[in-house]
Order: C-alpha cells, then structure tokens, then sequence
C-alpha cells in the first residue's frame, strides 16, 4: 500500500546555509549576524575558520546530498512528492525557493529543519524565517514545520553507533575507561532558560539524548561510561553568561583528572557542520593530542539511511494528525515526542517579537 501523504504536497528542508568560495564568506557572516552585537574579533576568527576550509562551509554540498537520498528514500517507499531546500543564510534562500514552490503550483509543505532541539536559535528563529518567506510570496504554500527530533530512533540510534565506532578506534588501553564527550553549540544562557514551553529545554533534551546513548553504548559494551555534556561554538560578548563547559576546557579537566581516553560525540549536529569540521576535528583534537589524551570523534547522523527515513516518518506521522487519525510518534528516552506546533510563548526572541509559523493558533 502506497503511504498517504495528504494534505502534503512537498516537503521542504529547511537550513542554516553556508559560504561557498572566500568572496562570500563575508556576506555570509554579515547576514548571520545583523543586528546581533556580535563583537568584530568574533567574526574575524569565524571568517578564519571558513577561510582555512577554502571559504567553502562543509554544509550546503552536506544539504545537496541529504536531498539526494532523502529523494531516493521517499520515492522506494512509493511516497510521490517533490522535495525543495531552502536556507535562512545563504543561497538558494528560502524566499525564493517558497516561489518557486508557488509557481509549481504546490499547496502545502512539510518543513524538516536541520536542526534537533528547542531554542530561540535552532527552532523559533526558523519559525520566523518561515512566516517572512511565505509572506514575501504571493500565493505560497502553507508551511507546517516538522516537530523536534532530537529524540527520534532515527536520530539516537545513529549516534549509539557512531560511538561505539569511535570507541572502537581508541588504543585498547584507552577504551575500556573512555570518557565520552557529548559536545553542542553553546547558546547563551538566556537563551537556554527560555527555551521549550517550560525553560530549560535546550540543555535538557541533550542531557536526555546523553542519558539514552550512555545506556545502549552500556548494553553494547558492558561498560557504563562516565560522560558529560559540554560545549563548543561560543559567540557573543565576554560579558554575556553562555553554556559551559567549552570541550577545550573540559579535555584539560579531563586530563588532570587522568582520563585515558575521550571520544566526542556531537549530538548537538545533523551533519558535519563547520563547527565540527573547525572546533571539534581541529581545535579540540589539537588540544587532546597536546595534552596526549587518546581521542576520538563520533560521525554526526549525516546520511545514515535511518536519519533520512526519519524525515519520511515524521512527514507521514504529521500527514496522519492532519487527516485527524491517531498515530503512534516514536520516541527514546525521558522526553515523549514533541508537539506539532510551539507555544506562544515557547524559546522567545531574544530582541523583538516578531511573527512565526508552525504556532499554537497560527
Ligand atoms: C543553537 C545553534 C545552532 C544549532 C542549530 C542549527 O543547526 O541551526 C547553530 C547552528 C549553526 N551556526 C552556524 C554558523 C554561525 N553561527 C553563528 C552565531 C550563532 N549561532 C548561535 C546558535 C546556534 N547556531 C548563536 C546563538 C549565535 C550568535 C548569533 C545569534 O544570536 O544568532 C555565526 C556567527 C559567528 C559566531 O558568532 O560564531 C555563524 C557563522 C552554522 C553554519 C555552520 C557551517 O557553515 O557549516 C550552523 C549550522
Ligand atoms: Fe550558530
């Protein structure tokens, strides 16, 4: 039996976009960070960052090809829609791919954000940039953003792997005791407390991603490792409180404590972003091998065919909940899974209140 998809038409995946050659690296960071008080050294050394890949950002050819298997994955599974991409900070933006989407005549699309958890950064402000693009186009689908996945099999099951695989590339010496370091980008803490209908969502659907892949790695190997969440990716002005502990500090932590090995795990990313690529596989792989600590670094959920299908399932569990059917929503750990539509109130901009789909009462 063909899966129903209706009342959707597409789907659309929703991203952060990147720099593509060293000329757009500056704009790129520009339209990142408008209006933002982002101090100017800060930027200086991200557009280092970028520079050093080439000015290419890792997560745009990352995009193309989630389109090309999420593509094949929907079409094995006879589900028979066209799937758009549109960012938020670089080309092909999303106004004019919501156009596009216009002009071939689609009514209504399911929105897969490359982004897990609940925060004004990783969710609302994709809200926004949702309601700014349908607004911009006359005619434009409707648009209902896809719930949080941060606890969807799909996304966790990749993760327990990866460690496991990471694990078993430590020395042998290294692995039994290993630490695992489950690393994120930082937001400020304002911003975490805001976060989620009830505060405090952003750190904790992390801790509890930690919790469950500590477990099955547990039941895997025998061995219960000790473990910590911390964070990479500070931004903002040295005065403005962020999530801590940065992953540098914390290897150093680990190292006087004598750990005899680290694997980092970034759950905090879909894919391998700039952020792992830069802070993670450069920065603080330097520092554990400056500190002669035997580390190792998980895969991010990237194409694992359980990650793409997980876009099939949740586009198809939505279908369901709008045709007024009951469903099962999968979901691991102590979070259930998320709701369809935000709060009003829930990961609040920060500056300004400003208009944004997938709402309760929207
Ligand atoms: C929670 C979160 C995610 C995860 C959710 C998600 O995945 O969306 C995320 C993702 C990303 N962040 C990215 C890049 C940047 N983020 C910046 C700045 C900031 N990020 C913030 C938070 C987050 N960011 C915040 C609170 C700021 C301060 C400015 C502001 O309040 O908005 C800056 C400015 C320079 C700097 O300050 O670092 C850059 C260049 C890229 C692209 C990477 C690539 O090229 O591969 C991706 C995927
Ligand atoms: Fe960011």
């Amino acid at each position: 039996m063909t899966p129903d998809a209706s009342p959707y038409d597409a789907v659309l995946l929703v991203s952060f976009g990147g720099p593509e050659k060293p000329e757009d690296v500056v704009p790129f960071l520009e339209n990142v960070t408008r209006g933002r008080g982002i101090p100017r050294e800060r930027l200086e050394e991200v557009g280092q960052h970028y520079y050093g890949f080439g000015g290419r950002s890792p997560i745009n050819d990352q995009n193309r090809a989630f389109l090309a298997a999420l593509r094949e994955d929907l079409a094995s599974a006879g589900v028979d829609l066209p799937v758009y991409w549109g960012n938020r900070n670089w080309d092909p933006y999303l106004t004019d791919t919501v156009r596009q989407m216009a002009a071939d005549g689609i009514t209504r699309a399911a929105c897969f954000v490359t982004s897990a958890y609940s925060s004004y950064s990783s969710c609302r402000q994709y809200r926004e940039n949702l309601f700014d693009a349908a607004a911009a186009v006359e005619g434009a689908p409707v648009l209902d953003k896809l719930r949080l996945y941060f606890n969807h099999p799909g996304f966790v099951e990749p993760a327990v792997d990866a460690t496991l695989a990471a694990l078993a590339e430590l020395p042998e010496h290294a692995r039994e005791g290993a630490h695992l370091t489950f690393v994120t980008h930082s937001i400020p803490e304002t911003m975490n407390a805001g976060s989620g209908p009830e505060g405090g969502a952003y750190a904790d659907q992390h801790l509890s991603v930690v919790a469950e892949v500590v477990e099955r790695v547990r039941q895997e190997t025998g061995a219960r490792h000790p473990h910590a969440l911390v964070y990479c990716s500070r931004s903002g002005a040295p005065h403005i409180p962020w999530l801590e502990p940065d992953v540098n500090d914390h290897l150093e932590q680990l190292h006087d404590d004598g750990a005899t090995g680290v694997v980092m795990v970034p759950i905090g990313f879909v894919s391998d972003h700039m952020e792992v690529v830069y802070d993670l596989d450069t920065e603080a792989l330097a520092t554990a091998e400056r500190l002669g600590l035997p580390a190792a670094r998980a895969a991010t959920a990237g194409l694992d065919p359980r990650f793409v299908a997980t876009v099939r399932d949740l586009l198809l569990e939505r279908a369901a909940v709008e045709r007024g059917e009951d469903v099962a929503r999968a979901s691991v750990g102590r979070w259930p899974a998320c709701w369809d539509r935000c709060a009003a109130h829930c990961c609040p901009n920060p500056r300004e209140d400003r208009p944004a789909l997938s709402q309760v009462g929207s």
